[in-house]
């Protein structure tokens, strides 16, 4: 129950629609116990009447039409209170599964790459979902239930036991057993429903890879194998689903079977007490129907006890990840004015996961508004100068400023708004391209978005397609061109009009020509921006202020165009290289 504890502030939350939802159980439940006892009532007046006690017909017809209205008022107030304690527990399990999805989804975004790098993304999914349906039952049906359940065992077991000791002992001697048996089982369920969830995970988690290289599969002609390899896990949760359901069609016959033998105790144990004068008539119809009463909570205890412990589980791994500090912290609450001064003062990194050291002592600075290449061969460690200037990882050693600034004491909102960034992998989400474009300022007006997608080359493309800016680019951008989905995620950088902007090697899916354009277009845009182009050709770098070959971590060049251009080395070689391919073409 330790992790479940951590729930208890939304029962605070939710204290007005918890009291009610108590209150109205306990009352609907007096409410239906009055009825047995007026049924009972009912069959001693007409034994009376049958043994000549009574000799009024009248008074026992009027006895009977006096218990049917009082039984009939006492159920429909009790349907009534029912009706509300199902609002407000149910509809509060509701809230809290709502509030609990959102603590969760809010955590997670504030949580670092690595996070995401060390965990799968279908755990991540299946705690926000699985496991907080899991804890609502905890909320609902567990709180209902147990109310239920006490306040049924607290009125009715003291009145059955005034009523004939020896009758209650038999007749409740059995539910012990239904209760017990419910719980083994409910127990099994769970664990073959957990074991049945893990082999739909790994279904959908195929299924979704298969759609998502669909291209791929189609291109290579392996249908079939892959047909196999989805047919292997679909016949594995198929046998696991028929797992669950045997088991659970033991559930309804088992509590029939332990009801019908309780029901068999009274009626015999009933009769002999009635036939020897210990009991009045009235009473075993009293006792059948109090046993069936009980039967429905008792068996629920076997499974309310499960849901506690499956509820228990998952709010223990939700625990897990709600406990995970946020590597990058924002030390400074006050919102930072940024200029755009970049500097790396002996900044070496390591990434943790794979123990690579990306950068080795790099030093540079960049004042604000300027422009900065940088190059090297592929995984010099490009990237990750970006990734570290968008404070997306700390680094080991050295210090990033911004703005002569340590980078930690920078407002990570501020900084993260003050960027512009064009990642490598252009990702766009299943909207319209609009949409799409305005990510980067949602109040943009259409006229801003066609002049960002004007600079970033895209807008005769956009206008090509039949429904325009609202063409729908399918998920993760499926019915573009790489090199349309790099420009549409090259406009949503522009139109947010920040002080820094990154283009990480986001014109290598474009002809040189088009490069050249939005080259051109960047050098307008740019102006008074501090800028970070990576690319691997020359074309993008010679305009820059300031250019940077990097080489294992290293910086192996810096400086401008024309300096580098007349040193021996990289750039002098990739700028001859890439002439000679020129002239070529
Ligand atoms: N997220 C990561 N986790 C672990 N190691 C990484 C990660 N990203 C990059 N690396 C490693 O760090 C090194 C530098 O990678 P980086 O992406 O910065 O190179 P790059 O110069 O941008 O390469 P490219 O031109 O291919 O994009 C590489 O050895 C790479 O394997």
């Amino acid at each position: 129950m330790k992790s479940l504890r951590y729930l208890n502030k939304y029962f605070l939350k939710y204290k007005y629609r918890l009291i009610i939802g108590v209150l109205c159980t306990i009352i609907a439940r007096v409410l239906s116990l009055v009825v047995p006892i007026f049924i009972g009532d009912s069959l001693d007046g007409v034994e009376k009447y049958i043994n000549n006690q009574t000799h009024s017909l009248q008074a026992v017809k009027d006895q009977l039409l006096h218990n049917i209205l009082l039984m009939l008022g006492a159920v429909l107030l009790s349907g009534v209170f029912t009706f509300i304690m199902r609002q407000a527990i149910i509809n509060m399990s509701r809230y809290i599964e709502f509030d609990l999805k959102n603590e969760i989804f809010k955590h997670y975004q504030k949580l670092s790459l690595n996070f995401y790098k060390k965990n799968r993304t279908g755990d991540l999914m299946n705690r926000i979902s699985e496991d907080v349906s899991k804890v609502r039952m905890y909320f609902g049906p567990v709180i209902m239930y147990t109310i239920n359940i006490i306040t049924l065992f607290v009125v009715v077991i003291p009145y059955m036991v005034q009523k004939d000791i020896t009758l209650t002992l038999y007749a409740l001697t059995p539910l012990p057993i239904l209760s017990l048996s419910i719980y083994f089982l409910s127990r099994e369920i769970n664990k073959r429903s957990r074991i049945k969830q893990e082999t739909l995970s790994k279904l959908t988690s195929i299924t979704q890879e298969i759609f998502s290289g669909m291209n791929v599969i189609k291109a290579y002609g392996i249908e079939k194998p892959t047909f196999k390899d989805f047919n292997e896990v679909a016949e594995e949760s198929k046998e696991k689903n028929i797992a669950v359901y045997k088991l659970q069609a033991l559930f309804f016959p088992l509590m029939l079977l332990l009801i019908g033998i309780s029901n068999i105790v009274v009626v015999y144990v009933g009769g002999t007490r009635y036939i020897n004068g210990y009991i009045s008539f009235g009473v075993i119809a009293e006792f059948i129907i109090y046993v069936n009463m009980l039967t429905w909570p008792v068996t629920v205890i076997g499974w309310l006890t499960s849901i506690v412990q499956e509820a228990e589980a998952s709010q223990k791994r939700i625990n897990e990840f709600l406990e995970e500090e946020p590597e990058i912290q924002n030390l400074v609450e006050e919102p930072t004015n940024i200029e755009g001064k970049i500097a790396f003062k002996n900044v070496t990194f390591t990434y943790d996961d794979t123990n690579t050291t990306a950068l080795k002592d790099v030093n540079f600075t960049l004042e604000k508004g300027k422009m900065l290449a940088i190059l090297g061969k592929t995984g010099s460690g490009k990237s990750t100068i970006a990734e570290l200037i968008a404070r997306l990882y700390d680094v080991d050693k050295g210090e990033i400023l911004i703005d002569d600034k340590p980078i930690n004491q920078v407002n990570l909102t501020s900084l993260r708004n003050a960027i512009g960034f064009v990642p490598q992998e252009a990702f766009l989400f299943s909207d319209t391209i609009a949409n799409n474009i305005k990510f980067g300022d949602e109040q943009a007006v259409k006229e801003v978005i066609i002049n960002a997608a004007k600079n970033a080359h895209i807008h005769t493309n956009i206008v090509d397609f039949s429904k325009e800016y609202d063409t729908f680019v399918g998920e993760r951008g499926v019915t573009l061109s790489g090199g349309q989905k790099q420009r549409i995620s090259i406009a949503r950088a522009i139109i947010k009009e920040p002080k820094i902007l990154i283009f990480d090697d986001c014109l290598s899916a474009v002809d040189t020509e088009t490069e050249e354009i939005i080259l051109n277009n960047l050098n307008k845009i740019s102006k008074n921006k501090t800028t970070i182009i990576i690319g691997h050709r020359v074309s993008s770098a010679k305009n820059a202020d300031l250019i940077i070959v990097l080489d294992h971590g290293k910086i192996v060049q810096i400086g401008t165009h024309e300096e580098l251009f007349n040193q021996k080395g990289f750039y002098q070689n990739i700028y001859n290289q890439q002439l000679i391919e020129q002239s070529a073409s």
